[in-house]
């Protein structure tokens, strides 16, 4: 089973420090949801474990595997794949050129038949996309491009799969329906998912732990279950 753990120090912006220090872990088959109201630092902490912000220290263990040295560009090959908030995908481009880009950015040698399983598990998630193939993604819909910026993050098989606020700006239905997909992609990937979010109340129908970030602080962390059965923290830290 995958196992990931990631802890960082001092992740920031030049001077500025937002996370001062954090540790998280989850296992492959999971699903940690980082959440926090706006500001609290939550996609700056995802963008320092990808190498995209400063991070004085950074450490990152995959499968036991030290990754703590991989540039971020270098993440992906090693099953670590980030979806940024946004929905973004090359939008001058088809879906399936989206697809066919992340493909074979990471499985150049591979055959036409696990090219083929991919993409049929991508549709099988998310059906519209096949609907969609020929279709510009910039003229698609934010929740189609979201679904599009995951089938593009499963392309490379991911062992963790990274995402922030995936469900921003999208109607109830949608957002439902994303988690749905999410929960399929946990279960039968056995792929470890991290995943920063704004509204609780959703995410606990799909994540197995909460970690609650203010002020670039950990104030709570426990499983999902513990902090919904636990009045005080319910209400102390999710305002449900
Ligand atoms: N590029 C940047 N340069 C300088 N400061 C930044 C930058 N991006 C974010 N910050 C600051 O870092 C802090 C944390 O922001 P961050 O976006 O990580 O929070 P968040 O929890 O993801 O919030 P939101 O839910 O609104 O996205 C905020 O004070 C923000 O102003």
């Amino acid at each position: 089973m995958n196992r990931f753990e990631a802890s960082l120090e001092r992740a920031g912006y030049g001077e500025l420090v937002v996370i001062p220090q954090l540790a998280i872990q989850v296992s492959g088959g999971e699903m940690l949801v980082l959440l926090g109201p706006n500001g609290a630092g939550k996609t700056t902490a995802l963008k320092a474990l990808v190498g995209d912000v400063d991070v004085g220290r950074r450490a990152l263990r995959l499968d036991g595997a030290d990754l703590s040295g991989t540039p971020g560009w270098r993440l992906a090959h090693a099953g670590i794949a980030f979806v940024p908030d946004g929905a973004r995908c090359f939008g001058t481009a088809t879906v399936h050129e989206n697809l066919r880009g992340a493909f074979e950015a990471t499985h150049r040698h591979a055959d036409a038949a696990s090219r083929r399983r991919l993409f049929d598990r991508a549709f099988d998630l998310f059906p519209i996309l096949r609907q969609r193939l020929d279709q510009l993604a910039g003229s698609m819909s934010g929740g189609q491009r979201q679904m599009l910026a995951i089938a593009r993050a499963l392309m490379i098989q991911p062992k963790v799969l990274i995402l922030d606020e995936p469900t921003a700006g999208l109607a109830p239905k949608l957002v439902e329906e994303l988690f749905e997909a999410l929960g399929r992609i946990k279960t039968t990937s056995g792929c470890a998912i991290v995943m920063a979010e704004q509204n609780f109340a959703a995410a606990v129908s799909v994540a197995d732990h909460c970690l609650v970030l203010d002020e670039g602080r950990p104030a709570l962390a426990g499983t999902v279950e513990q902090v919904r059965s636990n009045e005080k923290l319910r209400v102390a830290y999710l305002g449900l």
